[in-house]
């Protein structure tokens, strides 16, 4: 099949280089022509952990190429993916600039039927203004031409994304008519082999159902930071409970990992996005600003223990473990780090920063600044600082050397955002431990 796919960032590269190696003839396009050129020379512009050799292989086999051709690009694909970002407005409304331009580029050059496949993340009622913008160029171009619209959310997660991609949970497909429908299907064959994945449903109901996947992991965790506060305040330990409470398979364990709040590009816009969504038809949605306060809250919850502890931070340094808004991931949106190394600087203090991937990354956001210096290493971060923070949970510091990290540090005082480290242990080296809602079994 030939596929066609707008907007080479996390979604669309995973999507083109997973399709690809199924044996489609895959093309993608994007408007920046730095990233397309970065991909024409066989590198991955992000991390992305087994993206970079899939697209290798695809490259090689003549099945995926990159262009910024969006007419060579909509002449290929009878799929058209729309894969292209959908930021945050100033209301919280996603921004669909991206997405409707790209309907309008392919409106241009329209001249076949092609399936518009919206796989970006939109709020209820896009796919309507997707068509609008097709018919009016259409229009314009004085072209009557077969099309059809369908919605068809991703749900990958960064860091885990080509695994997710080739073995989703399920395939939601949004389509009002048959005929996009069976395309639909026949797309994603390859991927639906053990059991039928396919969800076929009218495309306003697909378009919420990602909105309200991701905001329920985002209450998920945002409930759990509540009972963290409230373990704190009453003398438990939310890890034990935490424990307890997973054990229900109805709870279950994923995605109950109290932290220093939830980042990235999606939970905190999605979240908002929905909100916005139902303010817009006059309804209240009062769970969601919750769970979004909560998480404003939560993430600043590491830089109050700091100030409870040092009583001031000025003229203080902080090591701080992990940049990224998650482990194996270099992306930096929205990042728990970034509003603590914000805070901690606007208090008069200073950060030495390590993350194994997310070092370049940070430095394209916050250039050469005397108050971060980004090091080669955790135990180079540790080197003279006045205590340590563990914000990102990557496996490298899951197990670290406490005597050595002691030695290296002025005070014995370590801030864990993730509850990754066992409170005795760091006890019986004499560390000042503060956890998320753990006050019961660290000593403070
Ligand atoms: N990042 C993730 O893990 C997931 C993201 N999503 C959703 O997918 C969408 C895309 O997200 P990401 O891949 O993270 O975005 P991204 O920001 O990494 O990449 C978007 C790309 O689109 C390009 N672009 C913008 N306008 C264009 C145009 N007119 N024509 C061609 N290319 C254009 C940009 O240059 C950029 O390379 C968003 O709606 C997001 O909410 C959904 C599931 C997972
Ligand atoms: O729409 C999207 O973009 C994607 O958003 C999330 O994926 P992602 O943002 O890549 O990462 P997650 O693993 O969901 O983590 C998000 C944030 O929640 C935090 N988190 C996660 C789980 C948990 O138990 N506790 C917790 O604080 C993480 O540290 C991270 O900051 C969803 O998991 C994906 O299904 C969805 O496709």
């Amino acid at each position: 099949m030939n596929i066609t796919i707008f907007g080479s960032g996390y979604v669309g590269l995973v999507t083109a280089a997973c399709f690809a190696e199924v044996g489609n003839h895959v093309v993608c396009v994007d408007v920046d022509a730095r990233k397309v050129a970065t991909l024409q020379s066989g590198k991955c512009p992000f991390y992305e952990p087994g993206l970079d050799g899939l697209l290798t292989s695809g490259i090689e086999a003549g099945r995926l190429r990159f262009t910024t051709d969006a007419a060579d690009a909509v002449r290929h694909g009878t799929y058209q993916l729309i894969a292209v970002g959908t930021p945050p407005g100033e209301d919280g409304s996603a921004d669909l600039q991206y997405v409707l331009q790209v309907a309008r580029t392919i409106a241009a050059h329209l001249d076949d039927y092609r399936v518009i496949i919206n796989k970006s993340t939109v709020p209820v009622g896009t796919a309507d203004k997707v068509r609008s913008a097709v018919s009016e160029v259409l229009a314009q171009r004085g072209v009557s031409q077969d099309y059809d619209v369908v919605s068809n959310p991703e749900f990958l997660k960064e860091g885990a994304a080509v695994g997710d991609f080739r073995k989703p949970d399920r395939i939601i497909v949004g389509a009002d008519t048959d005929r996009p429908a069976e395309l639909m299907r026949s797309l994603y064959e390859p991927f639906n082999r053990n059991h039928d994945r396919v969800l076929l449903m009218d495309v306003r109901s697909a378009e919420l159902t990602k909105y309200a996947a991701n905001a329920m992991l985002a209450t998920k965790i945002s409930f759990m930071n509540e009972v963290a506060n409230i373990a704190e305040r009453v003398g438990a330990d939310v890890e034990l409970v935490r424990r307890g409470m997973g054990s229900d398979p109805r709870i279950g364990f994923h995605f109950i990992y109290p932290g220093c709040g939830y980042g990235g590009s999606c939970f905190p816009k999605d979240v908002k996005a929905l909100a916005h969504l139902a303010r817009e038809t006059g309804f209240a949605p009062r769970l969601l600003d919750s769970v979004e306060a909560v998480n404003h809250d939560q993430k600043r919850f590491l830089h109050a223990k700091m100030r409870a502890h040092f009583g001031s931070l000025a003229g203080r340094t902080i090591a701080l473990w992990g940049l990224a808004f998650k482990p194996n991931t270099d992306d930096m949106r929205e990042a728990p780090s970034r509003e603590l190394m914000e805070a901690i600087w606007a208090d008069g203090g200073a950060v030495r920063a390590y993350d194994p991937v997310a070092m370049e990354e940070t430095r394209k956001i916050y250039g050469d600044r005397p108050d971060l210096t980004l090091v080669e290493s955790a135990e180079e971060a540790c080197e003279g600082a006045d205590a340590l923070a563990l914000v990102t949970e990557w496996k490298p510091f899951q197990s670290p050397n406490f005597e050595l990290i002691a030695s290296l540090l002025k005070e014995k005082v370590l801030f864990d955002g993730r509850n990754l480290y066992n409170p005795e242990t760091l006890r019986d080296l004499g560390f000042r431990h503060y956890a998320i809602g753990r006050a019961a079994r660290v000593a403070v």
